[in-house]
């Protein structure tokens, strides 16, 4: 008999419950409001997100944090990284320090310069039972099955290996990597950048510039990938190259979306509230932009993206300074020499 937890019934949380109930027995979903909760135990369907998709049987939904995550064979967390830390702490009663916890969720701590997997190992303890599962993954897709492939991180392979078949499906391809600071690092700096490219969509920019975009942008995650500890190489796989492709290019990215929306004079607040949806680029653009200053990493359209977020720099002044930069050696930083100029 598994029994798995999976806390946060968001988009990628309730996507995440469905592959995981095909390989477990009991999935419990713990939604943040009891609403949502009551809704998907009724009609086995999540009524804010993913509405239009059918949940497994197996699955029941709880407001209940203890009575999610009691009795767990293991924990899945799919909170927005500004939760993740009091979710976590929450938890440190019923979830003990042996149990397997898989992170989904992108980001960096502001203040601390944290990954994910380190805030959840600094709550609850023991960091080698904590993984991360990242890559080109939109929940719209994958709670459909269409294929993707995905990458487990654990420093601890084995680990990885005995976790994936809790995750992976027919339609959902599976690797592992030992370097789950990459992995991590990876996922939370694309974010970033995908809102610079759906700024450039936005603008009504073409597709170099997007290409451009993308590509200074692995540049920069490489860098901080490199300032982090992370494999350089971590950058061209799933969690680097795939899931930036995907989040600068899909209909379905949240933080394209809110780069395109921005150009309209959304803020922010108005985006997350109109969809009820987290845009994680945006909080990154604070701690990455803070770690890379603590690390001496050059990272300027992450610096950009701030500015006009959080800066009260227009469009145009970004440009410009964008523009005004003086182009150094393609590579400069990613293991290979200096981080900065
Ligand atoms: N949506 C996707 O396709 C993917 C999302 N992710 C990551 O997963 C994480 C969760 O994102 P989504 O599931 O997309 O969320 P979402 O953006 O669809 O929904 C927001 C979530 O925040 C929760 N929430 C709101 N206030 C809260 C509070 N006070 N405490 C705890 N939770 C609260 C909501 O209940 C909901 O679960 C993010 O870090 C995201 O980057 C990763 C891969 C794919
Ligand atoms: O990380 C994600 C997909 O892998 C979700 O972020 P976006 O919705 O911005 O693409």
């Amino acid at each position: 008999m598994t029994r798995v937890a999976v806390i946060g019934a968001g988009s990628w949380g309730t996507a995440v419950s469905a592959l995981v109930a095909q390989n477990a027995d009991e999935v419990v979903l713990w939604s943040h409001g009891s609403e949502g909760a009551k809704a998907i135990n009724e009609t086995h369907r999540n009524p804010r997100y993913l509405t239009d998709v059918e949940l497994p049987a197996n699955i029941t939904a709880t407001s209940d944090l203890s009575a999610a995550s009691k009795g767990a064979d293991a924990v899945v967390l799919a909170t927005p990284s500004t939760h993740l830390r009091t979710i976590s702490h929450e938890l440190a009663d019923t979830v003990g320090e042996e149990l397997p916890v898989v992170v989904l969720t992108k980001g960096v701590e502001a203040g601390s310069g944290l990954l994910m997997s380190e805030v959840v190992a600094d709550e609850l303890g023991n960091e080698r039972r904590v993984l991360a599962l990242s890559g080109p993954n939109h929940a719209e897709e994958v709670s459909h099955g269409m294929f993707s492939c995905a990458v487990l991180a654990s420093p601890d392979r084995k680990l990885a290996e005995r976790m994936r078949p809790l995750v992976a499906t027919p339609t959902f391809r599976v690797y592992v990597s030992e370097d789950i600071r990459g992995v991590e690092t990876c996922g939370a700096v694309k974010n970033v950048i995908a809102i610079a490219c759906g700024v450039c969509a936005g603008l009504g920019l073409g597709d170099n510039t997007l290409a451009a975009i993308m590509t200074r942008g692995i540049a920069e995650i490489g860098r901080v990938v490199a300032a982090t500890g992370g494999q350089p190489m971590t950058c061209m796989g799933l969690a680097g190259m795939g899931d930036l492709v995907a989040t600068c290019t899909s209909e379905h990215s949240r933080n394209r979306r809110f780069g395109e929306a921005f150009v309209r004079g959304t803020t922010l607040e108005q985006f997350e509230r109109q969809t009820h949806m987290v845009v994680e680029g945006a909080h990154s653009a604070t701690s990455v932009r803070e770690l890379a200053q603590a690390r001496g990493v050059e990272v300027p359209i992450v610096e950009g993206v701030w500015n006009l977020i959080h800066g009260g720099l227009s469009i145009e002044e970004v440009a410009s300074s964008l523009r005004g930069r003086v182009p150094n050696t393609e590579f400069y930083g990613m293991g290979n020499g200096p981080a900065s100029k």
